[in-house]
């Protein structure tokens, strides 16, 4: 998506109505305000963006969703083709719906409670308010019986409000974050709130079988309906719920990225040789590490440079030899719980270079700002090593980009086993990062890799994210969604609940 001016204002009668709208808590720009009282678009963060956009540009639909500053009073735009609709939010709806529900409730709950989840009422209550205006507002953006599609934690009261406002809608959901184990949801207090707004929809996905599966569990325990049994399959074996006479079917939908595109942008001849000049002005080092992620706590950024800490300190990796790129994209920084975080992952920056970095030759670089897309790439083509070391993550679409930039097949990717790209891409390194020795030992087999053993993994890792795309994942949810009264597996009584898989 371009980004630049924010244009002038337009008639909004002038959009009409449309039949296929993403529903997202952000647009994929954000609207950015100068010094000088001006504003300019700017690519908004995440994964979600990167996936979702080439598929929206695709199909010419709307976009409904925030535009990242407080009471931004913008009326529609129209940007590469999608419609834009942005929703309002005040900065006490930031603080409460965005910053506190999703991001200091819903967040850590839904990641294996890393840190403490929060539940407070105000913030449930904005969560409840913005959610309707959300409803409303994509109420307002659809043609009749056009298919929406919901996305993520920060929405999922919308489903069901906006069956209530329009029946005539096909509505789906997509979770982006891991769906927590069962025991970690009973702790939230509005859970049967959220079970039955997601319900709503006529599809929800998840990245992981595990993750619907919980979901049906919870369908039967917390909601009281009938569901199937089986196990979701991926891309197949949908669970049914019966919500009344409607049937809600339940889906693994694991989310990619545009492989083929990024593989031939990666092959160019800029990026190529931004990458050896990338090599020349880290010093020409033997091997180059780098992490590329949004500031979170749950990407596991401190771990991986406490790995290689004790790897210099065993005397296992050289640090004349060897250089860590670390790049960070500011995320969520009026949250308690990421300010504490950057100042610990920036302190063991400091205490590596303090102790093992001469003068002009830092072991880590660590930049605190988001890179050009270009540039990000030329990084993943120099890189040796790839250290991809979430203690919990939904996907990880930078671990499938690293893999589409390599045609070269060289580099190693060290994966958490803790991410939903774990389950897909089994030739990485995989590591436990709540086991350092583990974390160092995989670290330590990517950097002395045979040019053989490299090469195997990485055509093998190519192979699974060339063939499995962000249009594959598109396209699997919405013919799910699309494919009306398909005949699901037996239903079962919720009286009859068990134990989820
Ligand atoms: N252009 C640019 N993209 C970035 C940067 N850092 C991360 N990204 C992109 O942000 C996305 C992160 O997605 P993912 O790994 O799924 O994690 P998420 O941040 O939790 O959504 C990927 O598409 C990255 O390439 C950056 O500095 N510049
Ligand atoms: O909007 P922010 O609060 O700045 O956060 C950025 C996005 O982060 C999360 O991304 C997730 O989606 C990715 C694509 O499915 C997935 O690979 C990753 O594991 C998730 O963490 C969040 O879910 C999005 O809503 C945010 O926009």
């Amino acid at each position: 998506m371009t980004t630049g001016e924010a244009p002038p204002r337009q008639d909004p009668d002038t959009f009409t109505a449309s039949d296929f709208v993403v529903v997202a808590n952000r647009l994929p720009v954000d609207l950015e305000r100068l010094p000088d009282g001006t504003t300019r678009w700017k690519r908004s963060p995440g994964g979600l963006v990167t996936a979702l956009e080439p598929i929206l540009r695709s199909n010419r639909g709307a976009w409904v969703g925030w535009a990242g500053v407080a009471d931004a009073d913008v009326d529609p735009i129209v940007e590469d083709d999608i419609v834009l609709h942005p929703v309002p939010l005040s900065a006490d709806e930031i603080a409460d719906y965005y910053e506190g529900f999703s991001n200091a409730t819903l967040w850590p709950l839904y990641h294996d409670v890393i840190v403490r989840p929060e539940y407070r009422r105000e913030w449930w209550n904005s969560y409840v308010e913005v959610n309707r205006r959300f409803a409303e507002a994509t109420a307002k953006a659809s043609a009749p019986g056009a298919t929406v599609w919901i996305q993520d934690y920060q929405l999922q009261l919308v489903p069901k409000m906006l069956r209530m406002l329009r029946p005539d809608l096909t509505i789906g959901f997509f979770l982006h974050i891991p769906f927590p184990p069962v025991e970690l949801f009973m702790q939230m207090p509005w859970r049967t709130e959220i079970v039955e707004g997601l319900l709503g929809a006529d599809l929800i996905g998840f990245h992981l079988a595990g993750g619907a599966t919980n979901f049906l569990y919870l369908a039967r325990r917390l909601a009281g309906h009938q569901t199937s049994r089986g196990t979701v399959g991926v891309r197949s074996k949908l669970g049914v719920v019966q919500v009344g006479f409607r049937t809600v079917r339940v889906g693994a939908f694991p989310i990619s990225i545009a492989s083929g595109a990024l593989d031939e942008q990666s092959r160019s001849r800029s990026i190529r040789a931004r990458a050896r000049a990338i090599r020349k002005e880290l010093g020409n080092p033997a091997k180059i590490l780098l992490g590329v992620d949004r500031l979170d706590y749950t990407k596991g950024i401190d771990l991986r440079l406490d790995a290689l800490r004790e790897l210099i300190a065993e005397g296992r990796v050289d640090p004349t030899d060897t250089v860590m790129v670390q790049l960070a994209t500011p995320s969520r920084e009026r949250v308690e719980s990421y300010v504490q975080m950057r100042g610990e992952i920036e302190m063991v920056v400091s205490r590596i270079n303090g102790e093992y970095a001469e003068v002009g030759r830092p072991v880590v670089h660590y930049i605190h700002r988001p890179v050009p897309r270009d540039e990000l790439i030329a990084f993943f083509v120099a890189a040796d090593a790839m250290l991809v070391t979430p203690l919990r993550d939904g996907m990880n679409l930078v671990a499938k980009e690293y893999v589409a930039c390599r045609s070269d097949l060289g580099g190693a990717l060290v994966l958490s086993e803790f991410t939903g790209a774990a389950e897909e891409l089994k030739q990485a390194y995989q590591c436990n990062p709540h086991d350092l020795e583990d974390v160092k030992d995989k670290l330590e087999a990517a950097l002395t890799q045979t040019r053989e053993e490299g090469r195997k993994r990485m055509r093998a890792l190519r192979r699974q994210v060339l063939t499995h795309d962000v249009d594959r994942w598109a396209r699997a949810f919405l013919d799910a969604l699309a494919h009306e009264g398909a005949a699901g597996p037996a239903l079962v009584a919720p009286a009859e609940t068990g134990e989820p898989n």
